[in-house]
């Protein structure tokens, strides 16, 4: 940056990607989740993020969003740091970002319609009238009959209720489309209908740049124009990167690193020693 640049402007560096993570770290307590992680995501990219249980995916998620803050690093959208922003900008940032939270986060005493249309009436002050119009649009895109929009949370099933999840993150218009876990918790059949309206989402927004965390290799195959995989950090060794893939989906199966292929193909091996499991003896 040159002497001249006022230091709260964008990064020139960083203005071409719509996401931009730079060296960073985050902690709770003692346990370190992120070590040193540099990644960009081009706009209109799907990026799939994958790895075990606790590495880290969902925290690096939200912390995209600024509801994780890093403890050391960089996190800018748009060029603009997240930390820059004031409450106001970032509230107003968040809400170029659609999130669909892994267990949908509806409010349970609030119907179907009321729930997608919620964020038109709160962040963009849309008259009733037009936030449920808006509303029961986005709930066909994603495949949902009029008869659920007066329906609560608890009366659909986990494939409906993710549907809704994604048309509420779908009704601002989002530049941006964080999924955590999409597909968890549903049948291979709902699984692949979410996967493709993931991919539906994508085709009917040109430019829309997808975050996608996953422990399913199937979406992740499906779904992703580059794939990183990113490893615990409490089995990396001192100044071990924790991206231990980053690349096209074809190319991950031609790793020829040990951590990827085992996860890829889905063994074991060793960790259920560490889990201190023992294999049963035939
Ligand atoms: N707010 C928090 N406070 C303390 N620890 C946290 C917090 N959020 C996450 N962690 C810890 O950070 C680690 C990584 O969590 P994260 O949810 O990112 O894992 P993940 O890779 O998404 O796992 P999974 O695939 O099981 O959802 C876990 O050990 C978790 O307990």
């Amino acid at each position: 940056m040159s002497a001249s640049t006022p230091p709260s402007a964008p990064d020139p560096a960083v203005v071409s990607s719509m996401l931009d993570v730079r060296r960073v770290s985050v902690r709770f307590g003692e346990q370190a989740v992120l070590r040193d992680l540099t990644l960009s995501v081009p706009r209109g990219e799907t990026l799939v993020i994958i790895g075990e249980s606790g590495c880290g995916k969902t925290v690096l998620l939200k912390s995209l969003i600024g509801l994780v803050k890093p403890t050391q690093g960089v996190v800018s959208f748009c060029g603009r740091p997240l930390a820059g922003l004031t409450d106001r900008e970032l509230t107003a940032a968040r809400t170029r970002y659609g999130f669909v939270f892994q267990n949908a986060a509806l409010f349970d005493s609030l119907s179907v319609a009321e729930n997608v249309a919620f964020p038109l009436i709160e962040h963009r002050r849309a008259t009733r009238e037009a936030a449920y119009q808006a509303a029961i649009e986005r709930l066909h895109e994603v495949g949902l009959p009029t008869s659920v929009m007066t329906k609560k949370p608890a009366q659909l099933s986990g494939g409906m209720r993710k549907r809704v999840g994604l048309a509420r993150a779908l009704v601002m218009e989002p530049e941006v489309l964080l999924y955590d876990e999409p597909t968890t918790g549903l049948d291979p059949i709902m699984s692949d209908v979410i996967n493709e309206l993931i991919l539906r989402t994508r085709e009917g927004r040109k430019g829309v740049t997808s975050v996608v965390v996953t422990h399913d290799m199937h979406s992740a195959r499906k779904l992703a124009d580059r794939i990183i995989m990113l490893y615990p950090v409490s089995r990396l060794l001192r100044g071990e990167p924790q991206i231990v893939y980053d690349g096209p989906p074809e190319g991950i199966d031609a790793s020829n690193d040990q951590r990827v292929t085992q996860f890829v193909r889905g063994e074991a091996r060793d960790r259920l020693e560490e889990l201190s499991l023992s294999v049963a003896a035939d």
